[in-house]
């Protein structure tokens, strides 16, 4: 089972499945009802377009049946069901929080799933989140665990009986675009409602053991690793924390997709210096990252990826904590300021004053950036210590100041 049928469900953990044609999946979106129609109506298949050298499409069948997560009686029925062993998610980094009483959430289902197969029949069952957390199982098991502390009979079959994998998960998939229907039919002869675009590269990483079967990822490239948190950094600094740079300071500039951002000669300097702080930080080769940044370049640069500057600059408060601040921390404690993250963070503070912030936390949020303290109480709803930060505060203010004062940023420092 899936829940979080998507765009990015469908160009890995899928095509991942898609070599295990034992299995099939039931795929479950949070609110979509149009995306499971359109699979439906194609018996669950659908193409994946990879725009490179060959500009290949693939038809993928590994999704048996599609839904729309309103479904609750067939979602209950499938994951009470022993036949399901695995269950992915990809419900974006907001919705790993407990869940509250008589508000719906990815948690609150999968709670609710996971309480009617304890009580029909208690069979085993992984759960792998796939989202971009650092330790996305470990924080998944701790939300299980504070919201059954009060039923120890049903938190102990959870301990015993759940498997929660930890991943790291890496495919660049825009949402969709007008056109890339076309573009698939003309490519393959093939009509389809629901295509996907992403990027060749592809990167799956998993600790931990499962509870019940699996399919065999790895014929696809899975590495199942004993160790995963220095992967999970490499990839949210290097890659996911320059996508954030380059969101908030790219859309300032008047960019809209990654492509154009890199492109920028002054934004590539910032991304180049914002890699040259995290690697300080990273136990890991430094030939090796030299060649992971070489490559992202050549990613985020690619031709035939469309991947909106506005997409990714969505919910920053739940992305920056992951992205840049454990570099910043790290950095405070070899006493310096990072200039990267004091310069991220006065674009995504200008990008909150300016009115195009989209995140959960969105009226708080613009109610902080509008105040007259408004540089320290934004800064203090990201991260409680980092809104205590006086050097900090000043320097994110002096760069809003000069970024609000000249309608454009970058423009004096770079
Ligand atoms: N797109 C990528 O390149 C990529 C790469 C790596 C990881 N991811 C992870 O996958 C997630 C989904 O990306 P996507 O490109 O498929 O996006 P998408 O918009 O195509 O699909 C997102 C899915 O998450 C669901 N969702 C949205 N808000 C939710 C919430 N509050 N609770 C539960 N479900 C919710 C949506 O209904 C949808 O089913 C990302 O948030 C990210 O964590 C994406
Ligand atoms: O998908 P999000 O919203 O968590 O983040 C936006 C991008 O940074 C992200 O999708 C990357 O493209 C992806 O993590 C690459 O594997």
């Amino acid at each position: 089972m899936h829940l979080g049928l998507g765009s990015f469900h469908r160009s890995h953990q899928a095509w991942y499945t898609a070599a295990a044609p034992d299995w099939g999946i039931a795929a479950y979106t949070f609110r979509n009802t149009e995306l499971p129609r359109a699979l439906n109506a194609q018996e669950g298949a659908y193409t994946m377009r990879v725009p490179g050298e060959a500009d290949a499409v693939e038809a993928i069948g590994a999704i048996s049946r599609a839904h729309a997560g309103g479904e609750v009686e067939p979602w209950l029925r499938d994951l009470a069901s022993p036949e399901v062993e695995v269950l992915t998610l990809t419900v974006t980094e907001a919705a790993y929080a407990p869940p509250e009483p008589g508000r719906d959430s990815a948690t609150a289902r999968l709670l609710a799933g996971l309480r009617g197969r304890y009580r029909a029949n208690g069979a085993p069952i992984t759960v792998v989140p796939c989202d971009n957390l650092p330790a996305n199982g470990a924080v998944l098991r701790s939300v299980l665990r504070a919201s059954v502390s009060d039923d120890a009979r049903f938190a102990g079959w959870i301990e015993d009986h759940v498997s929660i994998v930890s991943t790291v998960v890496d495919r660049i998939t825009p949402a969709p675009v007008s056109g890339d229907a076309e573009a698939a039919a003309r490519l393959s002869g093939l009509r389809d409602a629901a295509p996907v675009v992403a990027e060749p590269f592809t990167e799956w990483l998993l600790c931990g053991s499962f509870a019940a079967g699996r399919p065999r990822w790895e014929r696809r490239g899975a590495r199942f690793v004993d160790d995963i948190d220095v992967y999970a950094s490499r990839k949210l600094w290097f890659l996911n924390g320059a996508h954030t740079l380059l969101a908030y300071a790219g859309l300032a500039r008047g960019h809209r997709t990654i492509r154009d951002a890199v492109n920028d000669g002054r934004l590539a300097a910032l991304v180049q210096e914002w890699w040259d702080t995290a690697a300080r930080h990273i136990a890991v080769d430094p030939a090796e990252i030299a060649e992971y940044r070489r490559n992202l370049l050549i990613r985020f640069a690619a031709r035939g990826i469309r991947h909106e500057l506005a997409q990714i600059a969505h919910d920053g408060s739940q992305k920056i904590p992951a992205r840049l601040l454990p570099v910043f921390r790290a950095e405070r404690a070899a006493g310096r300021l990072p200039a990267p993250v004091v310069f991220g963070l006065a674009a995504w503070l200008r990008h909150v004053q300016t009115g195009q912030a989209r995140d959960p936390r969105d009226a708080e949020l613009a109610e902080a950036a509008r105040s007259t303290d408004a540089v320290r109480r934004s800064l203090l709803a990201l991260d409680p210590e980092i809104g205590a930060d006086d050097e900090l505060v000043s320097a994110v203010g002096a760069e809003v100041r000069s970024m609000a004062g000249r309608g454009s940023v970058l423009t004096t420092r770079r």
